[in-house]
């Protein structure tokens, strides 16, 4: 070998990316040899300016660390997979592990955003929330926008965040990247991909509660995650356990939902068309939204309270889906065909139903094949907002709930319809990106690609893609 016969080698490694099998990402490295030190240093040279040309790489990360996310091994998960590749790939970092709840975001309001090429926070879903929380009142803050009015266009984020999985589901990173892999997300982070990403702001009246991404949900991912908070010592597994005495208690809840239907959106959540990298129907439907946006600033539009559709029942689950929520889980997610970045949600209705009826709805979420949409009692419609007002909600809530579309009705009533769990409990709580929500009456609105990750959507399978003839990125 050449090697062999070199009296004084020179010598420099690469280290590139090679994808492996189910989204995963890892880092190999090859080392170049050669006798002429002139030659080397030539290569060495052209290799770093082609390094320097790629300006959406980021340099300086702020990174924060949830200690007590998941199986508690955000830490650990941080300095041994995450800490060395971002110093091989001369990335400078500052690391906040925070103290408490809502650290990250409150300090994101102080800190000098300027200084960083973008945020990574170490966590699950309710994590990165906190930093979504964080980053966007930042952004709003600095532009005065008022949080407050739900019909404010916000400001969008150029900061890219990145996550690293260390939570107990975990769905955004799965959604975006494929995988829930702190090895795959950091390598994703390096490279500079960008992923512009909806936002849903959630709003009581004029009073901002929250944003989402990823699932907004009332009643059955309401209750789930309600009962999973008492056993949070359990890790991950409290959501299955808080799952099956959810599934048996077999709860449905009355209410009105008002729903704008997203008429320019191309798609629609039941046409089986999967959002992935480079997606035509985000482009294509982000640019249709903008034109209508255009036009009725122009005053070429009518009033866009005509567009609403009523739907009033008795409901299982009332999902909102930002995203598909794809997860361990769920590896295909609530709404398979939800897209990243066409500026809509997928909303789920689920109607009161039997026991064995929504199991089989439920047990869809965790196949490949079957349509979980494809019940009488299951309802699927693509939207740009939609409001909700619970039959059952108390005086206070009655006298600060007016949506406009609804109204104030007599809401009073003792539930004596629930014989199957013998419960008193009338209303459901929010899920919203699991975290729970005090009001139930509430309005929610999709903005368009608000945000950006450090991520490039699912790539579609390549035939090529497994670990014995993997390919480079
Ligand atoms: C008989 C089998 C039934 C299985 C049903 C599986 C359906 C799972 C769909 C999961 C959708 C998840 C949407 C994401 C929610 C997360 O934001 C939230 C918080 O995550 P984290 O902060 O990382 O803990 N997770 C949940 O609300 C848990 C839902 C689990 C439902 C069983
Ligand atoms: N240092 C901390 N102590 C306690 N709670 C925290 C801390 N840092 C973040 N949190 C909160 O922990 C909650 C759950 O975090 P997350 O990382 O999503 O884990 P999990 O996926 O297990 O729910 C979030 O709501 C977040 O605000
Ligand atoms: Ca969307």
């Amino acid at each position: 070998m050449q090697w062999k016969h070199m009296c004084k080698p020179h010598a420099f490694t690469v280290h590139y990316v090679q994808r492996m099998k189910k989204h995963r990402w890892r880092c190999k490295a090859v080392t170049f040899w050669c006798s002429d030190e002139v030659l080397c240093c030539h290569w060495l040279q052209a290799l770093n300016d082609l390094l320097e040309q790629q300006t959406w790489r980021p340099k300086h990360l702020l990174v924060y660390i949830n200690p007590y996310g998941g199986k508690k091994k955000g830490k650990q998960i941080y300095e041994n997979k995450v800490a060395p590749l971002f110093s091989l790939a001369s990335i400078s970092t500052e690391v906040i592990v925070t103290e408490y709840a809502n650290h990250a975001r409150d300090n994101l309001y102080e800190v000098n955003l300027e200084k960083y090429d973008g945020i990574v926070c170490v966590g699950g879903d309710g994590m990165f929330s906190e930093v979504l929380h964080g980053l966007i009142g930042r952004v709003q803050k600095d532009a005065d926008v008022d949080q407050n009015n739900p019909k404010v266009p916000l400001s969008r984020c150029n900061m890219r965040i990145g996550i690293i999985p260390a939570g107990s589901t975990d769905c955004v990173c799965f959604a975006t990247v494929g995988i829930n892999d702190p090895v795959t997300s950091a390598l994703h982070i390096i490279l500079g991909d960008c992923q512009p990403l909806d936002v849903s702001s959630v709003h009581h009246k004029n009073m901002f509660l929250k944003y989402s991404v990823s699932l907004l949900g009332y009643g059955f991912y309401g209750d789930v995650l309600k009962g999973s908070e008492k056993n949070r010592w359990l890790g991950p597994a409290r959501y299955d356990f808080s799952g099956f005495k959810t599934f048996l208690s077999h709860r449905y809840y009355e209410g009105t939902v008002c729903f704008q239907p997203a008429k320019w959106a191309v798609g629609s959540p039941r046409d089986k068309v999967c959002c992935t990298f480079g997606c035509y129907i985000c482009r294509q439907s982000s640019k249709q939204l903008e034109e209508q946006q255009r036009v009725k600033t122009n005053g070429l539009e009518s009033n866009e309270k005509e567009n609403w559709t009523v739907v009033k029942g008795k409901f299982m689950a009332i999902n909102a889906a930002n995203m598909s929520c794809a997860c361990p889980r769920s590896p295909r997610g609530l709404s398979p065909a939800a897209h990243l970045a066409d500026g809509t949600a997928d909303l789920i209705l689920v109607r009161k139903c039997s026991r064995l009826d929504f199991l089989r709805h439920l047990i869809r979420h965790t196949t490949s094949n079957n349509d979980q949409f494809d019940f009488p009692f299951v309802d699927v419609h693509r939207i740009k907002s939609f409001q909700f007002t619970p039959k059952h909600f108390d005086e206070e809530d009655t006298e600060s709930t007016d949506l406009g579309i609804i109204g104030k009705k007599n809401f009073a009533q003792i539930c004596t319809d629930h014989p199957s769990c013998g419960c008193n409990q009338l209303n459901s709580v929010w899920n919203c990106d699991g975290e729970t929500l005090e009001q139930t009456a509430l309005e929610m609105r999709v903005h368009c690609q608000l945000i950006k990750l450090f991520a490039r959507g699912i790539e579609e399978s390549q035939k090529q893609e497994d670990d014995t003839n993997p390919s480079r990125v």
